[in-house]
Formats: structure tokens, sequence, C-alpha cells
């Protein structure tokens, strides 16, 4: 049986969220509500699944959010939660410490590698996830803690995000160039499920380590190739 626990901020979107899996997943689906910028929420709802289900397998590292008015704030949220998480999920998964190992997924983004003059500080965090996630999976110690590490790389995603950059809020600086912003807004977006097969097949290739997944409208999924030094 596949139990699954839905970890947000917005405390309403994920019990709403929940509800809805609940109809077809009954009691499988479980909300906690959970800031990735703070240490001690990532901890306790880290601490909770873990009471809950006995242990932990797979983390989606999804939270991130474009707020080109705090780039810092936006560093902390989509780069530094992204690590926050894996490092108190090590601790339960490894493999050589009474976990079971498994497959940390962590969302990055296109602008990881194709920069934007007007998401710089999200372009920024997103490189960084794919940086870390590159060299995470390169430790030697895979072979005791047993926790494979990948990253998406999606294009525009159509989700409340781009709305979110659209809204009000959009015109205080989520971006830098707001008229660009809408050009790109109106470009093809990939629907969700694209980028949750890819996020399956991930799961299930286990031969997967440290890939970083281009996924666009343009064509199928594929690793980026990334020069050797
Ligand atoms: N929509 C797009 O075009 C693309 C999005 N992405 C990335 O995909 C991921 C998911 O984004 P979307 O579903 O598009 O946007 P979304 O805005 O629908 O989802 C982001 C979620 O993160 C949550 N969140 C924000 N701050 C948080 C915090 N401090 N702690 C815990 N949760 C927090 C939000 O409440 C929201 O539910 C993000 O990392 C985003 O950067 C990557 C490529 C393209
Ligand atoms: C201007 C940036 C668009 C912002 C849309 C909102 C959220 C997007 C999140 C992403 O991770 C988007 C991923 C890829 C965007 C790819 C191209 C956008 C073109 C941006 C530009 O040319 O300035």
């Amino acid at each position: 049986m596949q139990l699954v626990i839905i970890a947000d901020i917005d405390a309403a979107k994920g019990t709403s969220t929940t509800s809805e899996l609940a109809t077809e997943y009954a009691d499988n689906v479980t909300f906690i509500e959970c800031d990735v910028t703070n240490q001690e929420s990532v901890e306790d709802t880290l601490g909770k699944a873990k009471d809950t289900y006995g242990r932990l397998d797979i983390i989606s590292n999804n939270a991130g959010a474009m707020m080109e008015n705090d780039p810092i704030g936006t560093i902390n949220l989509n780069l530094c939660g992204v690590i926050r998480v894996a490092a108190v999920a090590m601790s339960y998964m490894r493999a050589d410490k009474g976990g079971s190992g498994g497959i940390i997924i962590n969302t990055a983004s296109l602008t990881g590698v194709k920069p934007s003059y007007n998401c710089p500080a999200y372009c920024a965090s997103k490189s960084g996830v794919i940086g870390f996630t590159r060299s995470f999976a390169m430790n030697p110690d895979f072979d005791l803690h047993k926790v494979r590490m990948n990253c998406l790389c999606p294009g525009m995603v159509d989700t409340p995000m781009i709305q979110g950059v659209l809204d009000e809020d959009g015109k205080e600086g989520r971006v830098l160039n707001f008229d660009r912003f809408r050009y790109a807004a109106n470009l093809p977006q990939l629907k969700p499920s694209a980028v949750a097969d890819v996020f399956i097949d991930l799961v299930e290739n286990e031969s997967k380590n440290g890939a970083a997944m281009l996924i666009t409208v343009e064509g199928p999924p594929r690793d980026i190739e990334f020069p050797i030094y």
C-alpha cells in the first residue's frame, strides 16, 4: 500500500487537495502544514511522517516561488528549502542508519540552465538545485546510504504559479519586466501530468541518480548533458 503525506505552507489549499484525493485514496493521504524555510517545521513534518508511516521512501522536494522583489527569500525558499528537506529526510532514509534508502526528487526548472534577465534570483536558485542534485548524487557514500537524488527541469507548466505572477503581485516585482513576462506566459505550457510522468519514471528507473531531466513542450523528456571538466 502506498501512503502519501502532502506538506505545504498553504493549509487551506493542502487540506482541500487532500480531501479531493481522499475520495479515491481514503485515509492513505494526509496533510501536514509545513514551511520549508523553517528548520523546525521541516523536522516536525518529516518526524510526523516517519512516526505515522514507519519509513520514508520518496521525497518530492517541490515547494517554490518566483519573487524577484525578494531575491534572498527566493534563494532561501527554492534552494535552501530543498537542501534543508533533503538533509532531514536523509536522517530517516539512509540505509546505513536504519532507513531503507529511496529517492529524493527536487523540482528545479528549465531556468536553471536557460538564463532569463527577468528572474535572475529564481534562475540562480534553480541552477543551485541542479548543482546540489548532481553533487549529492556523486557522493561515493551512495553504496552505504542508498538514497538516489534526481531533479526535474520543466519549462513553463500550467499551474497557479503563472497566474500568481500575472496578478497584481506580478506588477509589484515578482518578475523584473512584466511585459516580457506577459509575453512568456502566453507561450505553450506543459500540463502538470507531463512533469508527473517523468517523476514516476525517475522513481521506477533505479539506474537514475544525479539526472537533471529536461521537460519541455518541444519534444520528449531527456537528460540534460553537462560538460565534463
Ligand atoms: N509553473 C511553472 O512554469 C514551473 C514551476 N516550476 C517549479 O515547480 C514547483 C511547483 O510550482 P508550481 O506547482 O508551478 O507552483 P504553485 O505555486 O502552484 O505551487 C508551489 C507550492 O509551493 C508552496 N510553498 C510556497 N512556499 C512554501 C514554503 N515556504 N513551504 C512549503 N510550501 C511552500 C505553495 O503554497 C504552493 O502550494 C516550484 O518549485 C516551481 O519553481 C518549475 C518549472 C516551471
Ligand atoms: C519571465 C519568466 C516567466 C515566469 C513564469 C512563472 C513561473 C515560471 C517558472 C519556471 O520555472 C519557468 C520555466 C521556464 C521558463 C522558460 C522560459 C520563459 C522565458 C523567459 C524569458 O525569456 O525572459
